[in-house]
């Protein structure tokens, strides 16, 4: 292998290390914990692993975690009434609702009944808007964790050509946002791109986010590039990782790359927006 590791797992470490002070501090200023609503519809049982993991993360943090779990018979208006609630209730600072959510619930409405101050995980169209003018908002989980981790490998983004694959309202339009605001040159490629081969052939940044297994062939990577890869089906990323490690300049494992982000950011995410809504007393 000769590239070298985007390292989730430490760089999440620091992250949480940081929030962890933050909801301390904030603690003994505002006499609470932050506290992050996770609603979980259905029994999917890995969206029941994922929410664990977040509830376990917030306590690990000092972020109180107020876990809501509904039945896969939920309608959207019960589900659209209980994210109102937690909307304006004055003790809730976060809200995270696991996506997917059971056929036949309309997802879209479900986030938009989100309070865009409490969008933690950057789903409503409202975070998507700031995202795309880099304005105040939040950014959605695991593409700002993605931009994050670049970040701290101090990876050059300006002026390259960045390749997403995939365009899902979570995570592939919106890490395509992100990039261009940083001034790479994006392409989005989906399941109707004829010839993925070719475009991630002349990619300097590959993110993919198409939840399809080896996917991308290793020797597709360009020479010195460097791979995100966001994919995680069964541990499982998009990206052939052996010979892709021995193209690129930078790749993150899976697990242990971006998976670890995405929970970080939500958490340094729910202690911003805690501390935006609440005055010290
Ligand atoms: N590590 C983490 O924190 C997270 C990981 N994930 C993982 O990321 C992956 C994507 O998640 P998500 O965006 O929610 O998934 P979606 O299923 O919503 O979107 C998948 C996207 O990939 C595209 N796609 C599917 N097959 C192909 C193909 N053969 N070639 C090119 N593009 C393709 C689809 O295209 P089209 O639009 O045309 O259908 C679609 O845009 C999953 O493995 C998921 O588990 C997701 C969230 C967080
Ligand atoms: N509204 C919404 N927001 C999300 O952010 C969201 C979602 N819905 N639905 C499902 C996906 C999936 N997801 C993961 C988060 C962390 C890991 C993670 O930390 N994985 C560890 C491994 C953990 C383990 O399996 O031991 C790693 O990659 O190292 C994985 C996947 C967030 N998602």
């Amino acid at each position: 292998m000769r590239a070298q590791l985007l390292d989730g797992r430490t760089t999440s470490k620091t992250m949480l290390d940081s929030v962890a002070v933050g909801a301390a501090e904030f603690l003994r200023t505002r006499g609470r914990a932050p506290v992050l609503a996770t609603i979980l519809v259905g029994d999917d049982p890995a969206s029941h692993t994922y929410v664990r993991m977040k509830v376990n993360r917030c306590k690990q943090v000092g972020i109180t975690s107020r876990r809501i779990d509904l039945t896969e018979s939920t309608s959207t208006g019960d589900l659209v009434r209980v994210i109102t609630e937690l909307s304006s209730d004055p003790d809730v600072d976060g809200i995270l609702l696991q996506h997917p959510v059971p056929p036949g619930v309309d997802e879209r409405a479900a986030f938009e009944a989100i309070n865009p101050a409490k969008d933690v995980d950057g789903v409503t169209r409202a975070s998507f808007a700031a995202m795309a003018f880099s304005a105040d908002g939040f950014s959605s989980a695991t593409p700002g964790g993605i931009i994050a981790l670049l970040d701290a490998y101090e990876i050059p983004l300006a002026g390259s050509r960045a390749v997403v694959v995939g365009r899902s309202a979570i995570l592939g339009k919106p890490v395509g946002m992100l990039l261009l605001e940083r001034d790479a040159t994006v392409t989005f490629c989906h399941s109707k791109t004829g010839d993925l081969e070719n475009h991630i052939r002349e990619a300097d940044i590959v993110v993919a986010a198409a939840g399809v297994p080896d996917l991308i062939k290793g020797d597709w990577i360009k020479l010195g590039a460097v791979v995100v890869d966001a994919g995680y089906v069964d541990n499982r990323g998009d990206v052939e990782f052996e010979s892709a490690a021995a193209r690129s300049a930078w790749i993150t494992p899976v697990p242990g790359g971006v998976g670890p982000m995405t929970i970080a950011t939500l958490l340094a995410q729910t202690l911003a927006a805690a501390e935006k809504r609440t005055i010290v007393k």
